[in-house]
């Protein structure tokens, strides 16, 4: 195992993912940021200056499960203080197994503003994954909104009348670039009519060298080596190439295909599983897969890959990047055509059975360890509700507020009571909550507004086997209810089972998997239905588990979760290890600053004379 090392400097810079110049956050210059490539087992250290003027900054390292690491979890209140203007910080983790991941900010909606980039971790030296491919293509996807990400917060933030939804996005980019309002491919009327809408950009200089990808006229041209230029991905005929596919977006679900092959599924979260063909893949936010696509034979025109919209109303057009054939070894062809056909259609957005059927396919690879049994059980009720003229997300009627000084620190240095409110989260919601009716019509005896927006947590004992039913039900309005992709830090954990309406032990039919369920970090909640999980609370540490979403966490819908803070032994040995400077902030700034003093008293001062 290798130590790899990475300097990275974050700033705002100018950029147009989508041919509109916008402010992003970037790293070393790029959006999206650095690719990191590393194998099992290796130790990745970030030392990050942030050179943002007026904001704090954090790393999630999206799916690594930092055992042993929970300071290095990247979560602005909770495993760490944000890295002010100018400072630094050292990120040192281990990245145990191998898997398709990525990295992202995870403080205020600082993801939605650009900052993420791959993280892809191969088997160890000498290990082999149990298939073949001859080449890997990477697919970052993400959704890209044209107002700034602080406009977005403080819309969310309006009291009463004036709450202000973030909408749709305007662009979905495949390795940070897109098209607004423009399509490379021929569409349906829909689409047409939001390209209408739009306005065309042009390529930043036409004159340049390599501006041979000339697109439809009536929205291009687009350059290949503009910041928005198409994705083109240069394969042989007759190969296996592995796909790896992993989503950033701020708010759509997505699905992808390529045109004219199928592929087959094999890792899904960084975990292998039990593979499986299929024409299309969904994938929500905070996802990612690796599918094995094999070439077709030789001079075969170029094909699209399609990533339109799913899970919501779209109101975005689908992204496309191109699959070009380069026959043998000639890999810089000089065809700069675009397919001819229509890009493959985006399955019908509201097809919640569909994208059931394709979340059951996944099973752990054959011979993967089977779930022990649980030892207890948390309902997670998921409602949209009103606190004090904010429309809010909670979990069990309470929505999530980050406090000033994190968990962690509070825990470390034994001084929960002045952080947080420390009176435990509810394992359950009261009976009779009626998931078909908005919180505000509950039946009697149900409270209806009862929600609060409170910093508490839910605590786990070293080694408990906990489930978790995550239960939708209807938002504000009468009969809607949406899909929400869940994404759990610190753990992996196995997906039991999906259902339609209220869950219930005894109806659940067919039973829960506790045969082959694949093992995930992010797992969807359909509309009106359940999602049960299981996991280990094996990793001390405090964790976030939460909507993917980012305009939904924002918004509160998430839990932290503090698990084998019980024992004093253990949180003084974290504590040694915890970089001092990690907990450099509210209640915890001053005990941190003591600890990291040296020994040695201080020179005393020369006597006066
Ligand atoms: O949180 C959300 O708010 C809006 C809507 O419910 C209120 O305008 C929406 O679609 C969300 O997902």
């Amino acid at each position: 195992a290798k130590a790899r090392h990475f300097k990275w400097e974050i700033s705002n810079m100018f950029w147009s993912p989508d041919c509109e110049e916008k402010v992003v956050i970037g790293i070393n210059g790029q959006f999206p940021g650095p690719t990191i490539r590393a194998r099992a087992g290796d130790t990745i250290h970030v030392e990050l200056k942030n050179a943002l003027h007026t904001e704090g900054v954090v790393i999630h390292w999206h799916g690594i499960r930092q055992i042993g690491t929970p300071w290095a979890d990247g979560t602005a209140s909770i495993s760490q203080c944000p890295i002010n203007p100018g400072e630094s910080f050292t990120y040192r983790f281990t990245v145990d197994k191998a898997g398709t991941f990525f990295y992202h900010g995870h403080f205020g909606m600082q993801r939605a503003a650009g900052l993420y980039g791959s993280l892809i971790v191969d088997v160890a030296e000498g290990e082999e994954e149990p298939f073949k491919y001859d080449g890997e293509l990477n697919l970052l996807l993400s959704d890209w909104y044209h107002e700034a990400v602080y406009a977005q917060a403080a819309g969310l933030e309006r009291k009463d009348d004036h709450f202000q939804w973030v909408g749709e996005p305007q662009t979905v980019l495949i390795n940070g670039r897109g098209q607004f309002g423009c399509t490379l491919g021929d569409v349906g009327d829909f689409q047409r009519e939001i390209q209408r809408d739009a306005k065309a950009a042009v390529c930043e200089d036409e004159k340049k060298t390599n501006c041979s990808m000339i697109l439809r006229s009536e929205c291009g041209p687009f350059c290949r080596d503009t910041q928005c230029g198409p994705v083109v991905f240069d394969v042989q005929p007759g190969k296996t190439y592995r796909l790896r596919i992993a989503s950033t977006t701020s708010l759509s679900a997505l699905n992808v295909q390529v045109e004219g092959h199928d592929v087959t599924v094999v890792e899904a979260d960084g975990n292998l599983v039990e593979p499986f063909d299929v024409s299309n893949l969904d994938i929500y936010s905070g996802e990612s897969y690796s599918v094995l696509l094999k070439t077709l034979k030789e001079g075969e025109s170029p094909y699209w890959i399609s990533v339109g919209v799913i899970g919501r109303e779209p109101k975005t057009l689908p992204a496309l990047a191109v699959l070009r054939y380069v026959a043998g070894s000639t890999a810089q062809s000089s065809s700069s055509s675009l397919p001819t056909t229509a890009p493959p259609e985006t399955p019908t957005w509201n097809d919640v059975e569909r994208s059931r059927d394709f979340a059951k396919k996944l099973k752990a690879r054959a011979g993967a360890e089977k779930p022990m049994p649980t030892n207890r059980r948390i309902d997670m009720l998921n409602i949209q509700d009103m606190v004090d003229g904010q429309i809010k997300w909670a979990i069990n009627h309470v929505s999530l507020e980050l406090p000033a000084t994190p968990y962690l620190g509070a825990y470390l240095y034994n001084i929960q009571d002045q952080v947080f409110n420390t009176t435990v989260l509810p394992d359950t919601f009261k009976s009779g909550y009626d998931i078909d009716k908005p919180p505000q019509e509950q039946p009697e005896g149900v409270p209806t507004n009862a929600t609060v927006v409170s910093s508490q947590v839910y605590t786990f004992k070293h080694g408990e086997v906990v489930d978790v039913v995550l239960q939708n039900a209807d938002m504000r309005k009468d009969d809607t209810s949406e899909s929400h992709p869940w994404h759990l830090h610190g753990h992996d954990f196995w997906v039991l089972g999906y259902g339609k309406g209220a869950y219930s032990v005894d109806a659940t039919d067919p039973p829960l998997n506790v045969e082959d369920p694949p093992l995930r970090n992010t797992v969807v909640l359909f509309p009106h239905g359940w999602t049960a999980i299981r996991f280990v609370a094996d990793n001390p540490g405090v964790w976030a588990f939460h909507c993917h979403i980012e305009p939904h966490l924002h918004m509160g819908m998430g839990v932290v979760l503090a698990e084998g803070m019980e024992d004093g032994k253990k949180l003084e040995e974290l504590r040694k290890k915890v970089p001092k400077e990690a907990m450099m902030c509210g209640k915890t700034a001053d005990d941190a600053a003591l600890a990291a003093r040296p020994i040695t008293p201080a020179t005393p001062p020369p006597p006066s004379p």
